[in-house]
């Protein structure tokens, strides 16, 4: 029997113009990832806490909401007041990342931490047990439609292996062909932007790639 995934659109790849109706057209995922890009962490700038509060009222998804922050803690409040369910900061800018764990939970939101392809998973091993989700990124942080990286994927067997509940998502790249690979180092997330938001039917991506479907 094939673990059934979860899939998380990523809203970066989607019609700017029309995010209301973008959304409508993957109700039935799992989460929606929301990639917030400070321009300074990443040589990209996205979207802000608007955009989120907007899109609250029109969908029932989980909210994963991925600061890509140089300076994350003052956003945390900020993120989870616009509607965010599950807040991931990256790694390599937390000072400290036992503060910003706390800091996440007492806002009411499930905390993430999201590393980078070179960051090595060691450095996530003292927190597992705070942690709902882990992102292992397969491409460098701050655009969409990059290629999957490969490498990375080796840190979501040791992830899996030191913490069997924790959900660790994979994000770049993601897709039809790139799926086997994510399946095999035993994901439980898949985020996924282009392959979802730029395919004709995006229900039909979301069903093939969670495994619900035999396409
Ligand atoms: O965090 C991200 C980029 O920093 C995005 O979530 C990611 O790139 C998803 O887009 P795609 O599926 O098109 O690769
Ligand atoms: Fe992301």
């Amino acid at each position: 029997m094939m673990k059934r995934m979860y899939v998380a659109p990523s809203l970066l790849a989607a019609d700017f113009s029309n995010l209301g109706r973008e959304v409508d057209r993957i109700a039935q995922a799992d989460f929606l990832h929301i990639d917030i890009m400070d321009g300074r962490f990443v040589p990209n700038l996205s979207m802000g806490p608007q955009v989120i509060s907007a899109l609250r009222g029109r969908s029932e998804l989980l909210f994963d909401v991925h600061l890509m922050l140089e300076h994350p803690l003052p956003y945390v409040e900020v993120f989870r007041h616009a509607g965010a369910d599950v807040i991931s900061f990256h790694m390599e800018c937390a000072d400290d990342p036992g503060a910003l764990i706390a800091a996440i939970k007492q806002s009411g939101a499930k905390a993430g931490i999201a590393v980078k392809p070179a960051t090595p998973v060691e450095r996530l091993l003292p927190y597992l047990g705070e942690l709902y989700m882990v992102t292992v990124m397969t491409v460098e942080p701050g655009f969409g439609g990059q290629k999957l990286m490969p490498g990375p994927l080796e840190k979501v067997k040791k992830l899996k292996e030191q913490s069997p509940g924790l959900l660790v998502e994979v994000d770049g790249g993601v897709n039809r062909e790139t799926l086997a690979l994510c399946r095999d180092a035993g994901v439980d997330v898949l985020v996924a932007g282009t392959a979802i938001f730029r395919a004709e039917n995006p229900s039909e991506e979301i069903a093939f790639l969670r495994g619900s479907s035999s396409f």
